[in-house]
């Protein structure tokens, strides 16, 4: 079995484990824009620190999932490469995780969001006018990401069993 032999080599075995996730998992790549989308729609929209800090732990819960999800498919495929109903439990349940944890997102996002949304045009103006540096940059970040999203996963064959689900 290998071992890390250090603090140093934990965290690059860690972000490896990340950046299998990110480019094989379209759904965490889909998370991850959504992330990005959300808080720069928080920014723009003058969020309070305090909902900024619950839309954000709401975001890494469901990140967490998927990729915990992640860990249980592979887990899954080599303990019962063949078909299981215990197989199809874990996998089901690991994948219900993630929906439970995505549409508690999305109803905490609808509750923050919605009622912010008509005074969308007047806040971006705000931005616009006073940090269109910032909003400038955010907007190309968030465009990078979405590219990043669309093309990484093609470019990348770092991992014995990495392949796009
Ligand atoms: N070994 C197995 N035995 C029985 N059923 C299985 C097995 N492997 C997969 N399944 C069933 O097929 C479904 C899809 O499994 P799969 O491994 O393809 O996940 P996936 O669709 O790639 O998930 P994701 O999109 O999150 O990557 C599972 O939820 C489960 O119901």
């Amino acid at each position: 079995m290998k071992r890390a032999e250090n603090l140093k080599e934990s965290f690059r075995y860690a972000f490896s484990g990340l950046r299998y996730a990110f480019v094989t998992q379209r759904n965490l790549r889909l998370h991850f824009f959504t992330a990005a989308f959300v808080m720069t729609l928080g920014w723009i929209l003058n969020l309070p620190k305090r909902e900024f800090i619950v839309v954000l732990a709401a975001i890494m819960v469901v990140m967490v999932a998927e990729m915990l999800n992640t860990a249980v498919e592979a887990v899954v495929d080599l303990a019962s490469p063949e078909i299981h109903p215990l197989a199809q439990t874990a996998k089901d349940v690991a994948a219900g995780a993630v929906l439970l944890a995505a549409i508690g997102a999305a109803l905490l996002g609808l509750w923050v969001f919605v009622p912010r949304l008509p005074s969308f045009g007047e806040e971006f103006m705000v931005r616009w006018n006073n940090e269109r540096g910032v909003t400038i940059l955010l907007l190309l970040v968030l465009v990078g990401i979405l590219l990043m999203v669309i093309w990484l996963p093609r470019t990348w064959h770092g991992h014995p069993t990495s392949q796009d689900h």
